[in-house]
């Protein structure tokens, strides 16, 4: 709640800007912390752009107010900024925030933005022209959808239903970003690393032969296990600066959503170096998942083909404590809120050589899911 610190970031350096700043503030900073559990005592919160060329800013957000839950213990944490006159209203409060009622219910209807439903389909097909012709492995493309909220509308109850239907998944709101990502980035821990890699996708059955089916299939489908090995390729090269004893399992196994399957692999190793979780996100950013591979072909491809800037979509979103340790998603199954009430969700898929445009067109519908039930 509140903000006692705003950061903000943009170009090819933002996440080791951010990084670098975050080390300043947190060496700056008298922290009492009686809790001593991750994510207890001084706290930023981020969401960084997804392209080094993107429009939107990225931000380091240390709230006034955190209220905190973790293993069964709660906590909360007051945080105010000395040296500012333009903060010197934040004194701490005795008590803590009062909660309030929800605002009335509403419904919003989100409709193609930028990218058609023909045109997506259509840039589907150019993108496998070009890994057909060697230019590229794999490339990530998306489409969006927009609406606009209604006036005084509480973005609580949108949070609420995504947390609620993905329990899963990270619900996070952050500086307008919304969204319930399956997909863990990284989560740096006294020393660990872990993360969960995603890519490959089928819906879910109608009952439980076909979506038992579905898992199988999808888990010996070769198109998908490509899809899927680039991914894991990326983070590992990625992470291997950083870190040693990577294991990851053997073969990626089927999770299980409640709009989809994804082929799923766990990544964990053991930090070799004082890297922060900004110094890994900086490092990992994008993986294979969300841009393609090799990876400044495909985020030329992207330019190429997407009529849209992505903003924040695809971007790492995440905390990060004062010792560095923290949790960051890959900010999918999301939307941008803006200010104004401008609402833009986003959604994308990987193409490879055996994709099929309309098969994806489905696949980015079935990823709308958690936004288009949380807003209607
Ligand atoms: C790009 C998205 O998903 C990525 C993560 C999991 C599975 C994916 C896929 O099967 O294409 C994507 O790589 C998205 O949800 O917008």
């Amino acid at each position: 709640m509140g903000e006692a610190l705003r950061l903000e970031f943009s170009g090819p350096t933002r996440m080791s800007d951010a990084a670098l700043l975050w080390r300043e503030v947190a060496a700056a900073a008298d922290v009492v912390d009686e809790v001593r559990m991750p994510g207890s005592g001084l706290v930023a919160f981020g969401t960084f752009a997804f392209a080094d060329s993107s429009e939107k800013s990225s931000v380091l957000i240390v709230p006034r107010t955190i209220i905190g839950r973790r293993d069964g213990q709660s906590w909360m944490t007051e945080i105010t900024v000395s040296d500012t006159d333009a903060l010197s209203d934040a004194a701490p409060t005795a008590s803590a925030p009062r909660s309030t009622p929800f605002g009335p219910e509403y419904r919003l209807s989100l409709t193609p933005g930028a990218e058609s439903a023909d045109g997506f389909k259509a840039h589907v097909a150019e993108a496998v022209d070009h890994i057909v012709a060697g230019d590229v492995d794999k490339v990530v493309l998306a489409r969006d959808l927009h609406g606009h909220l209604p006036a005084g509308a509480d973005l609580r109850r949108v949070l609420a239903d995504l947390a609620l239907g993905y329990p899963n998944c990270w619900t996070y709101s952050v500086d307008g970003l919304i969204g319930s990502s399956p997909e863990t980035l990284v989560t740096v821990s006294h020393g660990s690393v872990t993360a969960r890699v995603l890519a490959g996708t089928a819906s879910r059955g109608i009952d439980a032969a076909s979506d038992t089916r579905a898992a199988t299939d999808l888990v010996s489908s070769t198109k998908d296990q490509e899809e899927h090995r680039f991914a894991v390729q990326s983070v590992l090269e990625s992470l291997r600066t950083h870190t040693a004893q990577v294991v990851t399992s053997e073969m990626p196994f089927a999770l299980k959503l409640p709009n989809l399957w994804h082929l799923a692999t766990d990544v964990e190793g053991t930090l070799t170096d004082a890297a922060t979780s900004l110094d890994l996100i900086d490092a990992m950013h994008p993986t294979a998942a969300v841009a393609g591979a090799p990876t400044a072909k495909a985020t030329a491809l992207i330019d190429e083909l997407e009529p849209f800037d992505r903003g924040r979509f695809a971007g790492p979103v995440g905390w990060v404590g004062a010792d560095g340790d923290g949790e960051w998603a890959i900010a999918l199954r999301s939307a941008q809120v803006e200010p104004n009430g401008d609402v833009t969700a986003y959604a994308g898929c990987g193409i490879v050589a055996d994709s099929d445009p309309a098969k994806e067109l489905a696949e980015t519908t079935m990823k709308f899911r958690p936004i288009l039930d949380a807003f209607g």
